[in-house]
């Protein structure tokens, strides 16, 4: 099923959490929304659930405006962060549940089966008779989600589903559910503040600040080519180094840095930590180094240019640091955005 929000808006009150948000979904696609605290992504959701109204723009099933289709008849699964297992009810019958209260009625014996299918394709063949006191976090969400596919829904809506895990669970889970994903190939639309997993699980990241879509594209697109300073910074780690561009070129504590830019005037070069080469001598940009951080994976290098600007970067575990004055870094892969921009 595709789905396509076309200037969708929503205002509560006063305030308006979505503007004018357009947004395709290709059917059988995994479509990460991905933003900061308040950006508007939960909204978003609800408002593809049925559980929220738009106040302005369209929302469409396939061809079909959503407006016109009853929340029950939209053919959504939900699964939110916090646990709505029911406390009361075995595993299996909460499972079981949703095709209890379904239009699509089934024979008990079908139930039945259907169960054990979706244990079986959530990894908890056996736990069908335990309550959910009695099993994991992770196990919980497993069974959130076998209880959201049980009614064969047409798209999957997944409001933060591992946000109360720890992140060596979050991972497992995430790759698992990208597995049953590829598997089934129901639409799904999935909300998460952790740009970790979204790069990580989705087909497409769309980003949201402040309630409107700053950059969608592939992982690899926005990762390769951020379109601003806030994808820049809320995508990972980054170091901002303050420079002034001239002449084609950026220049960084008054150092020509080699990096080409079309702008002009003050402006903003960002440099993941591990695109920062310290060399000794010859023509990087002076830092004074403060402090050597291990790592499973290596040296953490913190330092200070001659600016004042404190600098994080990464070096292999085998590089001796020589703390030595005059050494200094070379950037690779920058991004430059003019001044506050
Ligand atoms: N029912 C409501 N009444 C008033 N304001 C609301 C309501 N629901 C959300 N908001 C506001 O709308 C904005 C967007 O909220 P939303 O929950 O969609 O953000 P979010 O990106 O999902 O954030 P989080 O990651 O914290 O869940 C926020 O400023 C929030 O306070």
């Amino acid at each position: 099923m595709k789905i396509r929000l076309d200037r969708v808006i929503k205002t509560f009150d006063t305030f308006r959490a979505v503007h004018g948000v357009s947004l395709d979904i290709e059917s059988g696609q995994l479509v990460a929304l991905l933003g900061p605290s308040g950006s508007g992504k939960t909204t978003i959701l609800r408002m593809v659930a049925g559980l929220e109204y738009a106040d302005g723009g369209h929302i469409y099933f396939g061809d079909q405006d959503a407006t016109d289709i009853p929340v029950r008849d939209r053919g959504v699964g939900f699964v939110f962060q916090h646990y709505a297992l029911f406390p009361h009810m075995t595993v299996a019958e909460n499972i079981a549940f949703g095709m209890k209260v379904s239009k699509t009625k089934r024979s008990k014996p079908e139930i039945v089966t259907r169960v054990s299918e979706l244990l079986r394709l959530v990894k908890l063949e056996g736990l069908g008779d335990r309550f959910p006191g009695q099993i994991s976090g992770g196990q919980r969400q497993r069974v959130a989600l076998a209880r959201a596919l049980s009614v064969d829904p047409k798209v999957l809506l997944l409001d933060e589903p591992f946000g109360a895990l720890d992140a060596n669970v979050r991972r497992d889970l995430r790759r698992w559910l990208r597995e049953i994903h590829d598997e089934l190939g129901i639409t799904t639309l999935f909300v998460t503040h952790d740009q970790e997993e979204a790069l990580d699980l989705a087909d497409r990241v769309v980003i949201l600040n402040e309630g409107r879509i700053v950059q969608e594209g592939t992982p690899a697109e926005v990762c390769r080519h951020p379109g601003s300073a806030f994808v820049m910074q809320f995508l990972g780690d980054v170091n901002t180094f303050p420079g002034v561009a001239r002449d084609g070129f950026v220049f960084v504590s008054e150092r020509a840095t080699g990096i080409a830019s079309t702008e002009t005037g003050p402006v903003d070069v960002f440099v993941r930590p591990r695109d920062i080469i310290w060399q000794k001598d010859a023509g990087g940009i002076p830092v004074d180094i403060e402090r050597i951080l291990h790592r499973p994976d290596g040296l953490t290098v913190v330092g200070t240019t001659k600016d004042g600007v404190r600098v994080e970067f990464e070096i292999p575990e085998q590089v001796e640091p020589d703390l030595s004055r005059g050494a200094g870094i070379i950037l690779r892969n920058p991004q430059v955005f003019p001044r506050g921009v």
